[in-house]
């Protein structure tokens, strides 16, 4: 469940080093290599989820064994959202007869390699007692029928096994096409909810281990109740996609824009300080406010001016990513409160960090 790029080499890098890792892993506690169950090893072998891991490890240490519900429970409970489970598993059976077929394939490859090497052997045994001239011309004649035979069932095996080949891309494609499905909101295109809470998992993990500094928005649009209750939801949801379009324009590619629901929308501005956060926030600010909209016919009819609020939050050392998001919330209920269509930032200062307090409490 790869998120920050969809499609670039990188990526599929990653998940060919990941793929060999968790199939090996799955196959060795005997664990059906369907959608649902890959997903979750996946997840465990990427390292990005911790609570998954954690589980997992859990599992691992008291000998557990991994049944196919005690996979569907690890996957409802970390992975999946309503509705998810029914889309993987449209391309389950797909999945479970390749994965059956080529195992049987690499059974008979290597049980053909073993009958031809026992062949060998006692050919080689054969000529250990010093044949006669009629028992080497068999020996040569039988050998060659052997080899033919081999060549030909190889011949066939790598037809095949480029079938398989072909048939495991589409699926791997199917698959990351479903995943992008998954992860993306349908009105704005944008990532959704879910996959922010994984972006912003990894950042706050690299933030947190790398000594890396990272920011957030939360902008919400204002009175967007009125703009559903003059103009329709349709027009509502028109908004939303053209608020979605200039948000993702006004930050840079690696930024990370989300809509978390409703008229609001969450970035993640990694490597940034607070400063230049306020900064981005305000421009982004200013885009949405400069135009008058108008729709229908024509565009005769004029929506008037849209407007954003907008809180910013950067990360601090000792928080935790409830805290930063928290923080964000504050500001943007402060812009609220302050008029709307204006940005405000809450910093953590340096004092409020709480120092690491190792000693015990003193008994009473
Ligand atoms: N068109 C459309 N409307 C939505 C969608 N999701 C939520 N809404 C509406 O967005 C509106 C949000 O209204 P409020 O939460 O009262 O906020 P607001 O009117 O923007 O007021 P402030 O945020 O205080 O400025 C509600 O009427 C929701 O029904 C959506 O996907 N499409």
């Amino acid at each position: 469940m790869k998120i920050e790029s969809r499609t670039s080499g990188d990526d599929k890098e990653l998940s060919i080093k990941i793929l060999r890792q968790a199939v090996p892993k799955m196959t060795a506690l005997d664990i059906a290599v369907t959608p649902v169950n890959y997903a979750v090893w996946y997840e465990y072998c990427l390292g990005t989820n911790p609570l998954l891991k954690l589980e997992i490890d859990k599992l691992l240490s008291s000998g557990t064994s991994f049944t196919s519900s005690t996979n569907d429970r690890l996957f409802k409970e970390f992975l999946a959202e309503p509705g998810d489970a029914e889309k993987l598993c449209s391309v389950q059976s797909e999945t479970q007869s390749l994965i059956s077929g080529l195992i049987n394939k690499i059974r008979q490859i290597s049980q053909g390699t073993a009958d031809f090497s026992d062949v060998l052997s006692s050919y080689s045994d054969q000529l250990q007692d010093n044949p006669t001239e009629a028992t080497l011309a068999e020996l040569i004649e039988g050998l060659g029928s052997e080899l033919t035979q081999v060549m030909q069932k190889n011949k066939g095996m790598a037809a095949s096994l480029s079938q398989m080949d072909k048939e495991v891309n589409e699926l791997r494609n199917e698959m990351e096409s479903l995943q992008n499905e998954v992860m993306t909101d349908p009105l704005t295109t944008l990532f959704n909810r879910r996959a922010f809470d994984h972006q912003m998992q990894q950042v706050f993990n690299g933030a947190t281990e790398g000594d890396k500094s990272f920011s957030m928005m939360v902008v919400d649009i204002d009175f967007f109740k009125k703009v559903n209750d003059t103009y329709g939801h349709q027009t509502g949801d028109k908004v939303i996609a053209y608020v979605g379009r200039l948000l993702k324009k006004g930050v840079r590619s690696s930024d990370f824009v989300a809509r978390y629901g409703g008229e609001e929308f969450v970035i993640i501005l990694p490597d940034t300080d607070f400063n230049i956060a306020m900064t981005v926030a305000e421009g982004v600010r200013a885009v949405i406010n400069e135009k008058k909209l108008s729709i229908g016919a024509e565009n005769r009819q004029s929506l008037g001016r849209i407007s954003v609020s907008v809180g910013v939050s950067s990360f601090c050392t000792d928080d935790s990513i409830d805290d930063c998001m928290a923080r964000a919330d504050e500001a943007l209920y402060q812009a609220k409160s302050s008029g709307r269509n204006c940005v405000k930032g809450i910093e953590k200062q340096p004092s409020e960090v709480k120092p690491k307090d190792n000693r015990r409490a003193e008994p009473a």
